[in-house]
């Protein structure tokens, strides 16, 4: 790390310059607190290291400067009375920590190792951060329909509060989208948005996955482990596919719920936290209350305000907009000007049923930027099912009026393209069930889940 060693005490500049760099740090030694200042105001430092006690300016002083100057740099006190006051009072400037004199250079060589991997690790979680927003995109909800833009103004107004939201709509249609809405636009912004999916957690693990657990508390649970609820602390919680979470957990669910405390498994004492839950279903909540598969309580509890999101055949209007939206994920450098869709194409589109909702047209997209060169995109670039001419009559072929999905093959279908009718047929035929139509599927509901999600992942990788 680049440091700033400021001290009156000639001896220890002299053992800094000497054992900083041999530590494998770059060192500037100053006499006192203007020459430190003066030396922040040429260079930017990662750590800084002064004494408290100094002539002109004091330590605490410097940190002020530093922090003012540059707020990421981390400041470590050296203090010579060992007094808890001043190191406190340094804490509550801002510092990473102090040290009293005489110390140890060991002790020395710890802290400046923390110091060292905190900023490692705030420049991953950077690395991290900005990779996720570059590839899930903003939470650009993208619709300007009337039912889209009510959805837009329902987001608004419920986001800054703390109130539970439940989503619901068919799958596809954009439920995590608008969880992260309202996080984006809460309070919460800054702190963790975590997603879990109710549906896809083997139900044995759910609770310590959600609430964590103490090491030795069950077979396999090797270490003491955090759950969900705490990951996301002070942010949003969003359990999707609420509807799946077994009755055991229900109950638990509606404790935290209420109390707003969690209880890791095999701890004695429960702990406060501050989450925001969002959460989404596809499922009829209430039909599933009245068949005893969900607790009304918790119903009650999770639906003080509901979000709907129409499936996309309900709002076709939207579809040129999301197709080139999700088309630009693929293309990201073709100008803006540039038409992207032929109008044949997008009638073509339009008249599709859509039973995977944004997802299957997402994946459509991502099929019609591999055939296609050039923009626009053509009839013949779109999946076969899409007839490969206009007007040769298979294109929607009364699907949209007779609200049934229109899954048309026109010559041969690549495999993925027959696997994904085949999902979307067995969602359809189980009203968007999944767990009900991987078990027709023949696969695991994590496998159908995965292939669901190739889209977006593919999206997201591109
Ligand atoms: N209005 C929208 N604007 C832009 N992209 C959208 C919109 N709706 C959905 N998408 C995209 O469609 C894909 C599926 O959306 P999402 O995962 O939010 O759906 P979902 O309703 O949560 O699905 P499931 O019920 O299967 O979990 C994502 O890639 C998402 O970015």
């Amino acid at each position: 790390m680049k440091i700033l060693f400021a001290d009156d005490e000639k001896s220890l500049q002299k053992l800094m310059s000497l054992e900083l760099p041999r530590l494998g740090h770059e060192v500037t030694v100053c006499p006192d607190g203007l020459t430190a200042v003066a030396a922040l105001e040429r260079n930017t430092y990662d750590c800084i290291l002064v004494d408290l006690d100094m002539p002109g300016l004091n330590g605490i002083q410097v940190i002020g400067k530093a922090k003012e100057l540059s707020p990421e740099t981390e400041a470590i006190v050296l203090t010579g009375k060992s007094s808890t006051e001043s190191a406190i009072s340094a804490l509550r400037f801002g510092a990473f920590d102090y040290l009293t004199k005489p110390c140890r250079l060991v002790e020395l060589q710890t802290l400046l190792d923390r110091v060292a991997d905190k900023r490692e690790l705030t420049r991953k979680y950077r690395a991290v951060k900005t990779r996720l927003e570059k590839l899930e995109g903003k939470s650009n909800l993208i619709g300007d329909s009337t039912s889209m833009q009510q959805v837009g103004r329902l987001i608004s107004k419920v986001a800054p509060t703390n109130s539970t939201v439940l989503i619901r709509g068919e799958t596809g249609t954009g439920k995590e989208l608008v969880a992260r809405a309202l996080h984006d636009q809460s309070h919460r912004v800054e702190m963790p948005f975590v997603a879990v999916n109710c549906g896809a957690l083997p139900e044995n693990l759910i609770e310590s996955e959600l609430f964590g657990h103490r090491k030795g508390s069950f077979t396999g649970a090797e270490d003491t482990r955090i759950g969900l609820f705490e990951v996301a602390n002070g942010g949003t919680l969003f359990l999707d596919e609420i509807g799946e979470l077994p009755k055991s957990l229900q109950a638990k669910l509606l404790r935290v719920l209420e109390t707003g405390e969690i209880r890791r498994v095999g701890d004695n004492d429960s702990m406060k936290i501050d989450v925001r839950i969002v959460c989404a279903t596809h499922r009829d909540v209430e039909q599933m209350v009245a068949e005893g598969d969900f607790r009304e309580d918790l119903m009650f509890r999770i639906n003080t305000f509901e979000i709907h999101l129409p499936p996309l055949r309900e709002r076709t209007e939207d579809i040129p907009l999301l197709a080139e939206h999700l088309c630009r994920r693929f293309w990201p450098n073709v100008p803006m000007t540039q038409t992207i869709f032929s109008t044949d194409a997008i009638r073509a589109l339009k008249s599709h049923d859509w039973p995977g909702n944004v997802r299957e047209l997402a994946n459509v997209v991502e099929h019609a930027t591999i055939l296609c060169e050039e923009p626009p995109i053509e009839p013949d670039h779109l999946p076969r099912r899409f007839g490969r001419s206009s007007g040769d009559g298979a294109i929607g072929a009364g699907g949209a009026a007779a609200g049934k999905p229109v899954l048309k093959a026109i010559g041969p279908l690549s495999l993925r393209e027959l696997e994904m009718q085949a999902i979307y047929q067995a969602l359809e035929r189980h009203e968007g069930n999944k767990p009900q139509a991987a078990e027709e599927l023949g696969v695991s509901l994590k496998t159908l889940y995965n292939k669901l999600n190739q889209a977006s992942s593919m999206d997201k990788s591109a």
